[in-house]
């Protein structure tokens, strides 16, 4: 998963109707493929979804989901200028929110309230305080 931060605001998709967890909220990202690294996956997913060249900073945390799938969480710049231009057959749209607004989010995918919950307990650390 890409974390993106512009402004204090956290880059946050929803998801299309037509993948898995229709509609969700959630940080933009996907699986890996064969013979990537983590942080080509990164790169690459950044482009198919939301058009946007990232750099990937530092690995922030890891988490497994209840169905088992394994999360790398990510920390990743992009330009300052650059916008998201989503892919709707993935991303339905994609929002700047602040922390605030996303504790108080509706329709998030579990991973993102627990990633939000290890950071206000300081098992992760981010380029902004909680
Ligand atoms: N993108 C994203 N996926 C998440 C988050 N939290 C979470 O549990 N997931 C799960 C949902 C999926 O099981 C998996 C990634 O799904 P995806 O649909 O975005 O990835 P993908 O394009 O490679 O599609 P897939 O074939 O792996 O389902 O990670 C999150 O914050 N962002």
């Amino acid at each position: 998963m890409a974390v993106i931060l512009r402004d204090e605001r956290f880059l946050v998709i929803r998801r299309s109707q037509q993948v898995t967890a229709p509609g969700k909220l959630c940080f933009p990202g996907g699986g890996i493929e064969p013979g990537e690294t983590e942080e080509q996956t990164l790169v690459r997913e950044m482009l198919e979804e939301l058009a946007i060249a990232v750099d990937p900073v530092r690995l922030l945390w890891r988490s497994t989901t209840p169905w088992g799938t394994k999360l790398a969480w990510w920390l990743a710049d992009i330009p300052d200028t650059m916008q998201p231009d989503p892919d709707p057959a993935e991303v339905a749209e994609f929002f700047w929110l602040s922390r605030l607004e996303l504790n108080d989010a509706e329709d998030l995918l579990p991973s993102v309230p627990q990633f939000m919950r290890a950071w206000r307990r300081g098992r992760l650390s981010l380029p902004i305080n909680w």
